[in-house]
């Protein structure tokens, strides 16, 4: 299992996103602005569904691996912090119940 997490994603672009580096496409999406990184979002995910159904495993890992980069330099360009969409997702988990259930002993 990769020990890479998205908090580590999240930090790389944040450093990117502000670097003077020219050579950087973190600081080059950001430059063009919010619209400009949705827009490839987007294009990103069309790519990822298309992978899903008509592509290899190879292709879907790497068309994902896109698709949730530039959704972190959406939510950086943004200003919205990756722990507010876990925290997010957490409270869904708790609606569910299965917080509840994954922490009870097992019968
Ligand atoms: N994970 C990624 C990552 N995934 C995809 N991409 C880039 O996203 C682009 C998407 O492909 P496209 O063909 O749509 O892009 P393009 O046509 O070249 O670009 P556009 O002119 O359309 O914007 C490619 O150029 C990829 O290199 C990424 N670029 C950067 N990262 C991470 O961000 C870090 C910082 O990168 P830099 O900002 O480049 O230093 C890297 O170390 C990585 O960890």
């Amino acid at each position: 299992m990769s020990d890479f997490t998205l908090s580590d994603l999240e930090a790389i672009i944040a450093t990117r996103a502000t670097s003077d580096d020219e050579k950087s496409y973190t600081r080059k999406l950001k430059a063009k602005g919010i619209a400009y990184c949705a827009k490839k979002l987007g294009e990103e995910g069309v790519e990822t569904a298309l992978a899903a159904v008509v592509g290899g495993r190879k292709e879907l890992v790497g068309e994902s691996a896109d698709l949730i980069y530039h959704l972190m330099v959406v939510l950086n360009v943004a200003g919205i912090p990756l722990d507010e969409v876990m925290a997010e997702l957490k409270s869904r988990t708790v609606r569910t119940g299965l917080e509840e259930k994954a922490s009870r002993p097992a019968d």
